[in-house]
């Protein structure tokens, strides 16, 4: 392909992402792929070009463009708009192109950082972060396997790799005594002072991550069990357990607006109850900055409504004392600061504590991490408490 041929494939890829990310079709890896597929004709560069044109679209804009060509604009050699064969167009007189905006302008003022370095860093490249799984190694001899990796300043069982790392090809991960985590998830599962011997609820478990770092927490020892509402990922959980020598991990599919009926012999049961809420995954950009274009306020209002939900769901499993640990990738305070606010007030029974000591900034009742400030993904997290007497 030309130059002029991967700016013009860029384009016609960008306007398919920017439909699917308005309509909530397929993610952009997905388009991507399919349109390789019937591009046989592209090689290895080709591919590569193409999808960096277009990655580095999607990060430029905050605002969801109004065509692929506009985006493309933002981030192309405009010498390459020269009306070649297979390539784009000239550039018209006023031709609108997408600014440089790292948040959707309507987002701006619900964000818990507002400062410029803060919202630069939510779109920079993530590291790749492993726990090192304490029922199989410790961080001491993986990082004697692993010259290039280096221990993450928090999390105890954390180490960090180099960008491109291929881990799933290597033998500590296939033996499960490595898992793929950001540090700042290894923090909320941190939070959860989990120990051998207590009744553990993951409540929206997804496919395990944080529940891999509960059962290492456990020692094996004690109820461990794994919720979600969507099997497909409950199912992902079994095999990595069995990879990760965590054998005694319960789960349990719940029926979305109907969770209770699958809770009730564990009401008052739960030393710790983990709300790893459903949200919008704006602290994740970084992986998905795509996600800017998709979120809405519509769909924001819906979330947040799930995730009060969810919350009144969890407390009464907790027995007198028990701590309900809810956390959210996300530093909208609306899913993490206010929820946890309007939380405390309907529950009068709860109380907040310091989820991690000496980590992160205080939020509200909770605490935030941020890339910039702590190098992790964008997270909020808050312990509440229960009383001791019901
Ligand atoms: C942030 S993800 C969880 C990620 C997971 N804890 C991990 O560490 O990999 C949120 C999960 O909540 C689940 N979920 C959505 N609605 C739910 C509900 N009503 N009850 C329980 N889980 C729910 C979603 O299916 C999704 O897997």
């Amino acid at each position: 392909m030309t130059p002029q041929a991967r700016v013009q494939a860029a384009i016609d890829l960008l306007d398919e992402i920017v439909a699917a990310a308005r309509e909530g079709g397929a993610a952009a890896d997905t388009l991507i792929a399919r349109y390789f597929k019937s591009r046989r004709y592209a090689g290895s560069k080709d591919r590569r070009a193409v999808r960096d044109l277009v990655y580095a679209a999607i990060r430029r804009s905050g605002e969801r463009p109004e065509t692929g060509r506009a985006a493309v604009l933002g981030v192309a050699d405009h010498a390459l708009f020269d009306g070649s064969p297979h390539g784009p167009a000239p550039i018209g007189r006023d031709e609108p192109m997408s600014g440089a905006t790292p948040v959707p302008g309507w987002l701006v003022d619900r964000l818990a950082v507002s400062d410029p370095a803060e919202l630069a860093a939510l779109l920079e490249r993530a590291p790749l972060d492993l726990r090192v799984n304490r029922l199989k190694s410790n961080r001491e001899a993986v990082l004697a396997a692993l010259p290039e990796a280096v221990a993450t300043d928090r999390a105890p069982d954390g180490i960090r790799l180099p960008e491109g790392f291929a881990v799933e090809a290597h033998p500590l991960w296939q033996a499960g005594a490595v898992e793929v985590q950001d540090e700042g998830s290894q923090l909320i599962a941190l939070a959860c002072r989990a120990s051998p011997g207590m009744t553990v609820i993951d409540l929206c478990a997804g496919a395990g991550g944080k529940t891999l770092a509960l059962a290492a927490d456990m020692e094996e020892r004690g109820r461990l069990i794994a919720c979600d509402v969507v099997k497909a990922r409950l199912d992902r959980l079994m095999p990595r357990a069995e990879r990760a020598g965590a054998g005694e991990i319960e789960s349990r599919l719940l029926d979305g607006g109907r969770e209770g009926a699958a809770l009730a012999d564990l009401v008052g049961q739960a030393d710790v109850v983990l709300v790893d809420a459903p949200c919008s995954g704006s602290g994740t950009w970084r992986r998905n900055p795509e996600a800017r274009w998709r979120l809405t306020p519509q769909r924001l209002d819906a979330i947040t409504a799930l995730q009060a939900r969810i919350v009144d769901l969890a407390v009464p499993l907790l027995k007198p004392g028990g701590s309900l640990v809810y956390a959210v990738c996300s530093l909208i305070d609306a899913e993490g600061r206010d929820q946890v606010a309007s939380a405390l007030s309907r529950h009068s029974c709860l109380t907040a504590e310091t989820p991690i000591p000496h980590v992160g900034r205080m939020r509200g009742d909770g605490v935030m991490l941020t890339p910039a400030r702590d190098r992790t993904d964008g997270f909020f997290v808050a312990r509440l408490r229960r009383a001791d007497q019901p």
